[in-house]
């Protein structure tokens, strides 16, 4: 079959890789020219482990061809996977904007019967807004049909996760369209769930605020804990081990950021405010997680004499989580905001992470990062963070102030070398 994918961004790319890997010819399609020359050249503009290799692999026995060219990629394709950006507007609603573009250029140039997928996380009612969108830029009475097939892959771990994953959503009414989409997942052997389009673009925002709720709860409980001098790790794993429970989602740390989680919790917040059905434990989940950094913060000017003005900091770790190099809502950067607002002078690493010239003072090691630190901050669960040499690091600090906001270094071993450690609530 062939497949065309609108976006070539960490969903667009994982998925075309996909159905490359399953044996179909895949057209990317992006506006982007850097981007797409990039990918033509076998060459990722983010970073994802596992998935250069496997561009280059198709990129070399041609099963991944990449084009600016819209009209001719609508034209060529069976199948248009739309994979472009939703982010959140100015009311905490996601943006359609890019995906109404998709649909508007679908209905110009289509020429014979498409299946067009939406893979991008689009509110409840997206598909009918995608029908409207692609019918009133058609000529013709060309058929169509609109499916919800949202994508549940995390950054990090993109490519096992759109390989493995725990379930496939289809929504669709159509007959034609299903058996087109159950073909296209054939060589899967996970649970496929085929239901309406409005229930599959649910299940996706469901889903990830399910995740964020499950760490808001943690984080909210580790406030509590750090009070009664509880370790929250020992928590999680005594309620992770129910099955009714599960361990996952339920390190706490200094709160969920990221691309995705942030702004589908508000999307769904804001589509149950337009239904009139408040979604108030959502609201929370939000408030806990804006109030995670601040109490983080709060713990680290305590410890450092109640005044950060002039003092060095170093922060370990910018991107969201570890494996990526995407900053967006990462945790770290929103922390560095508020360190700079206190006038601490702020010195960054991270191993993948390069911030715009000017933005901030990165180093490229972390001993040039350390040395002179009244502090030294762990924002991202980076592995190469885990097992660092802290005795030679500790010769370089200032002062040997160590705040973990992942909860990732063992506190008692990092004591025993004379560090004053802080993490939340690592008792
Ligand atoms: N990043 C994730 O881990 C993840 C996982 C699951 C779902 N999602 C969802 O998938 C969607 C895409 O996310 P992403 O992180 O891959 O986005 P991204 O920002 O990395 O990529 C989007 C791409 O779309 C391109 N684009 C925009 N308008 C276009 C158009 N009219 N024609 C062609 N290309 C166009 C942009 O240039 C960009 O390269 C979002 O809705 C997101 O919520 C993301
Ligand atoms: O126990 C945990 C687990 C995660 N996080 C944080 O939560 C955020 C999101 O992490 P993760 O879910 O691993 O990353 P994403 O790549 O944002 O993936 C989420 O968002 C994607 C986009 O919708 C979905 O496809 C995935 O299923 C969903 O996990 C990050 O800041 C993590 O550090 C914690 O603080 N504690």
């Amino acid at each position: 079959m062939n497949i065309l994918i609108v976006g070539t961004g960490y969903v667009g790319t994982t998925t075309g890789l996909l159905f490359c890997e399953m044996g179909h010819q895949v057209t990317g399609l992006d506006l982007d020219d850097s981007k797409i020359q990039g990918l033509k050249a076998g060459k990722l503009h983010f970073y994802e482990p596992g998935l250069e290799e496997l561009l280059i692999k198709h990129v070399a026995a041609k099963n991944f061809m990449f084009t600016k060219n819209t009209k001719k990629a609508v034209r060529e394709n069976d199948v248009i996977f739309i994979c472009v950006g939703t982010p959140q507007d100015a009311d905490g609603s996601a943006d359609l904007s890019y995906v109404k573009n998709v649909a508007e250029s679908i209905g110009k140039y289509i020429n014979n019967y498409k299946v067009i997928v939406t893979k991008s996380t689009v509110p409840v009612g997206t598909a009918t807004l995608v029908t409207e969108w692609v019918k009133k830029k058609q000529k013709g009475q060309i058929p169509f049909d609109v499916v919800s097939n949202p994508e549940f892959l995390r950054e990090g771990s993109a490519l096992q996760d759109a390989l493995n994953p725990d379930r496939i959503v289809i929504g669709t009414t159509s007959e034609t369209a299903r058996t087109i989409m159950k073909e296209l997942y054939n060589d899967f052997h996970c649970p496929i769930i085929v239901t309406n389009p409005k229930a599959s673009e649910m299940i996706k925002y469901a889903a990830n605020s399910f995740l964020a709720m499950k760490i808001s709860y943690i984080n909210e409980l580790a406030k509590m804990c750090d009070y009664l001098e509880i370790n929250i790790n020992d928590v999680s794993m005594g309620i992770g081990l129910d099955q009714r429970i599960g361990p996952q989602f339920l390190r706490a740390g200094m709160g969920y950021g990221g691309s995705c989680f942030p702004k589908d919790v508000n999307a769904l917040i804001q589509t149950a405010k337009e239904n009139g059905q408040p979604l108030t434990i959502l609201e929370s989940v939000v408030k806990v997680n804006e109030a995670q950094p601040v109490y983080f913060i709060e713990k680290i000017k305590q410890a450092l004499g109640g005044d950060l003005t002039n003092k060095t900091i170093a922060v370990l770790g910018l991107s969201f989580k570890a494996n990526t190099d995407d900053t967006r809502e990462s945790p770290s950067l929103i922390l560095i905001d508020r360190l700079v607002a206190e006038q601490a002078q702020v010195k960054a690493h991270d191993p993948k992470v390069k911030m715009a010239e000017g933005a901030l003072v990165q180093l490229q090691t972390v001993e040039e990062t350390v040395t002179g630190a009244d502090a030294v901050i762990l924002c991202t669960d980076w592995d190469d963070y885990k097992n660092l040499d802290w005795v030679s690091l500790k010769s370089l600090v200032t002062q040997p102030y160590l705040f973990d906001g992942r909860n990732m270094l063992d506190k008692g071993a990092v004591e025993g070398l004379g560090f004053h450690y802080v993490g939340i609530a690592n008792h």
